[in-house]
Formats: C-alpha cells, sequence, structure tokens
C-alpha cells in the first residue's frame, strides 16, 4: 500500500509539477514582456504564495525557477486560509487518510432531530444554503443507515434553487446489513453511492449503488478500514453528515478532523431524542475535545461553530516552509 501511495504520490507530483512549471513560465514572461522600466520591473517582479505545496514532490520547485529570473517570492502570505484551501489534499497527501469534517444542525437544546426522529429542518436556510457548499467541497458525504432509514435524504450537492451541481460528491452509506432501501432516493440521485456492509453480510445489494465490504469495528463496519479504502480511491475529503452513532463513533476513534456545527434557537427537549455525538464519549472533562482555530459565523438566526480537532494545516504550514524544503529563505525574502 506504501508502494502505491508512493506511486500515486508521485503521478499528481508530475501533474502538480507541471501545472506550477507552466505558472511560473507564465509570471516571469508577463514580468518581462510587461516592465518597461527597470523600476517598474522591480515593483512587478514579486510574487506572493500562500503556501508551498504539502507534497514532497513538487515542494519548492516553481519557487526556485522565479528566484533564478529573478522575481521575489514570499511564502506564507495569508498562509492560514491558504492551508484551508488545501486541508483536504495535505492531509491525504500526506497519511493516504482523507480529511473528515463532521458536520450537523443541533437545536439549542442540543438535539439533532425530535423524539421521533424527524429532523427536517433544525437549521434556517442560509446555514442549510452553506451546508450544500461544505457538500460541493467535499469529494464524499457518510452517513449511518439509521439517517438514510429516516430521512431519505438524497445528499446532493445543490445550488440555492435546488438545482444538482454538475461535480457531486461520492455518497458513502455505513449499513453493515445490508437494510438500504431498493427506493432510497439517493439511489436514482445525480452522483454515485457507496454502501458499506461488514464482511459477514451475504445478503442481496442494493441496484444503483456500489457494495464495499469492510472488517467489522465497534459500533458496525471498521472506521478507519472504511476511511483508508477512500483514501486509496484518491477521496482527500469526507464530510460526515451524521446521525449521532456516527459522528459519535468517528469521535471515540480520533478520526475527526474539523467541526462544523450549526445551533439553531429552537427547543426540541426529550430525553429520547438524539445529540450530534454519541458513542462511547469521555468520563472526565480534562479528556475532552476542546476545538482549535475557531471560526464563529452567522446564518441567518443560526450560529455556526467551526473549529479543528488538530493542529495538521499548522503541522503542514511549519513542515513545509521551515523544514523539508531545505531552503530557508523561502519563508520571507521581502525586501
Ligand atoms: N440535524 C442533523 O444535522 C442530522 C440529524 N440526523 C438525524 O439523526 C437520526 C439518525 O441518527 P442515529 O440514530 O444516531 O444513526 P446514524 O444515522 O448514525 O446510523 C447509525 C447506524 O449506522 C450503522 N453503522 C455501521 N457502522 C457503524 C459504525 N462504525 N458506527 C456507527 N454506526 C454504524 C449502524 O447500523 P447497522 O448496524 O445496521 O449497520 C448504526 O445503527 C435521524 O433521526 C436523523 O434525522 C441525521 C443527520 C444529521
Ligand atoms: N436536519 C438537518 C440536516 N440534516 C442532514 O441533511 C440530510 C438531508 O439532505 P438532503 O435530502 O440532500 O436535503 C439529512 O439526511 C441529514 O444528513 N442538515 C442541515 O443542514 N440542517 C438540518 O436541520
Amino acid at each position: 500500500m506504501q508502494r502505491r501511495r508512493r506511486c500515486r504520490w508521485r503521478a499528481r507530483g508530475r501533474n502538480l509539477q507541471r501545472s506550477t512549471r507552466r505558472l511560473s513560465r507564465a509570471i516571469i514572461t508577463a514580468g518581462l514582456l510587461h516592465a518597461r522600466s527597470l523600476l517598474l520591473r522591480r515593483a512587478l517582479l514579486k510574487c506572493v504564495s500562500r503556501c508551498a505545496i504539502p507534497n514532497p514532490n513538487v515542494a519548492g520547485g516553481g519557487v526556485a525557477r522565479l528566484e533564478e529570473a529573478g522575481i521575489r517570492t514570499h511564502i506564507g502570505e495569508c498562509a492560514q486560509e491558504g492551508q484551508r484551501l488545501i486541508e483536504g489534499f495535505a492531509k491525504h497527501s500526506r497519511t493516504g487518510m482523507p480529511f473528515v469534517t463532521a458536520k450537523y444542525a443541533m437545536s439549542l437544546d442540543g438535539k439533532i432531530a425530535a423524539r421521533s426522529g424527524d429532523s427536517k429542518w433544525i437549521s434556517g436556510e442560509e446555514s442549510r444554503l452553506f451546508a450544500h457548499l461544505l457538500r460541493a467541497q467535499s469529494d464524499a458525504i457518510m452517513v449511518g443507515i439509521n439517517t438514510v432509514l429516516a430521512d431519505d435524504p438524497m445528499l446532493t450537492a445543490r445550488d440555492a434553487e435546488g438545482n444538482a451541481n454538475e461535480r457531486q460528491p461520492l455518497r458513502v452509506v455505513l449499513d453493515s446489513h445490508g437494510r438500504m432501501p431498493h427506493d432510497a432516493q439517493m439511489l436514482n440521485a445525480p452522483g454515485d453511492t457507496l454502501v458499506a456492509v461488514t464482511d459477514d453480510f451475504n445478503g442481496g445489494i442494493c441496484d444503483g449503488a456500489e457494495t464495499v465490504r469492510m472488517p467489522t469495528g465497534r459500533g458496525g463496519v471498521d472506521l478507519r478500514a472504511l476511511l483508508a479504502a477512500l483514501g486509496e480511491r484518491d477521496i482527500t475529503s469526507v464530510l460526515v453528515e451524521g446521525g449521532g452513532a456516527t459522528i459519535g463513533a468517528l469521535f471515540d476513534l480520533n478520526l475527526v478532523d474539523k467541526v462544523v456545527a450549526f445551533v439553531a434557537p429552537v427547543i426540541i427537549g426529550g430525553n429520547e431524542a438524539i445529540s450530534p455525538v454519541g458513542g462511547i464519549g469521555i468520563a472526565k472533562m480534562e479528556e475532552a475535545l476542546r476545538l482549535r482555530d475557531v471560526d464563529v459565523r452567522r446564518f441567518g438566526g443560526d450560529v455556526a461553530i467551526i473549529g479543528y480537532a488538530r493542529g495538521y494545516t499548522w503541522e503542514y504550514a511549519r513542515e513545509y516552509t521551515d523544514g523539508d524544503t531545505g531552503r530557508e529563505g523561502d519563508v520571507h525574502r521581502d525586501s
């Protein structure tokens, strides 16, 4: 598997190398053609990059070419935004595993559905439009089978008018024993569906979806194995849209990288109503996961709390700007 990953890296590296080479050539040509006076050329010949590409096959190549042509480079401008733009690619390049975002919409009293299982809708329109943007930016959307049974969702990325985007993320359903209904809406929706069953299940496979057999883990499908298998398919980011059992299982295994939690000013109540993070959880507050780099945004009457479970983005920024390129000067060469 290591070898396959290395080969894929090399292939990706070659593609990226070609594009950074083309880009740096274009910048050099544009700079030389259009800068008439030396003074103007000096002013123009500066290239700003948000971050180095976290792939050892390409890191720094384009920068070296620009520097050779006398173009001053500066890596690290708006580094945090830059790292966030490539967080899926960055994690996948380094680990082979997709970047996992847990997304949910909960009431003010911490429920994601009423006690009957009804959950449409908790968050408002603005929040849901943003949720479609998150879908559009993800390679895959994952849910547990109870969510399919309760909501019969489409799980497509759609615009404000409800039209499906051209590019659709892969839908992934955790369904150990093949409970997926044959007439589930998502099976006829644009995009592909993957149903992950456990290897002890020998039943029928539904039309309109690919079925993958996975080892059995706690709660059903072995989630680490499934994510690794998705990574093998070049899925770099997975948006997990619930329900509570699925998100809880991922937190228990420390597999979540980012959280997008919409909080709506609505009260549901009831001890039986599901909360966003089930699973086993923790016994002591000192074990609680406190998110980092937290951002709070408003969507109509709702609030979204967005944060990171660990510092992937910053580890990459440090590693590839201070260390691995081996060129001290890459970091700040502004003068
Ligand atoms: N407000 C919101 O944002 C959302 C609300 N919801 C609501 O949540 C409710 C459903 O949530 P919930 O009941 O918690 O169930 P889930 O949707 O998380 O599905 C859980 C089921 O998935 C299967 N599964 C397979 N492997 C695993 C695994 N490793 N870990 C966990 N589950 C696994 C299991 O069924 P099996 O053993 O058969 O494989 C399990 O019972 C619905 O009412 C829905 O409306 C859902 C999504 C978002
Ligand atoms: N209830 C709830 C959400 N629920 C999620 O959206 C899914 C429905 O997707 P679709 O059929 O494509 O519209 C549903 O199954 C669940 O995963 N999402 C939200 O942003 N806000 C909400 O209040």
